[in-house]
């Protein structure tokens, strides 16, 4: 699978772990940046890599301080459904309940431990495709489809 990553300064060494265990894990990985510890603004990677993981129909990992920050860029673009997880229970049901395509972590304030198994879980969970599922999934598309623009 391939797997779009970005972060900001506050995610890159987390980033970079994550990075190493997906690669291990067979997946191939775009890291969009930034690449050191240098401070810059998350927007400034996390919507492109958004708008990329929409336009190639693949997976986004992103990586800040607490993971809100991406979350809340990434999903106002068509075609993200961005979550934000700080345990493996969660990351489960992200996948099964809610079919996530992005997954945002904080690298402040989860150990790489956890994360790792975060990340392993979400990207081994299949959706669960139970009609109440199906149904909750299609109305939040539905939602998508009224009020954001479809990229081109
Ligand atoms: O967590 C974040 C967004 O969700 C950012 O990483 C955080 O706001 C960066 O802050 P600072 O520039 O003070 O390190």
């Amino acid at each position: 699978m391939k797997i779009i990553m970005a972060s900001d300064h506050a995610g890159v060494a987390l980033k970079l772990e994550i990075k190493a265990l997906l690669l291990e894990m067979g997946h191939e990985v775009e890291d969009m940046g930034p690449y050191d510890t240098t401070a810059v603004d998350l927007s400034d990677f996390v919507y492109p890599a958004a708008i990329k993981v929409s336009q190639e129909n693949v997976r986004g990992i992103f990586v800040d301080g607490v993971g809100y920050g991406s979350a809340l860029i990434a999903n106002r673009i068509y075609g993200i459904d961005a979550v934000v997880c700080q345990d493996p229970f969660c990351a489960k049901l992200a996948r099964q309940h809610t079919d996530s395509n992005v997954l945002c972590l904080g690298g402040k304030i989860i150990g790489s431990a956890i994360a790792l198994d975060i990340v392993n879980t979400w990207m081994t969970t299949d959706f669960l495709a139970e009609e109440k599922y199906i149904r909750r999934v299609e109305k939040v598309k539905a939602i998508s489809e009224k009020h954001l623009v479809k990229l081109s």
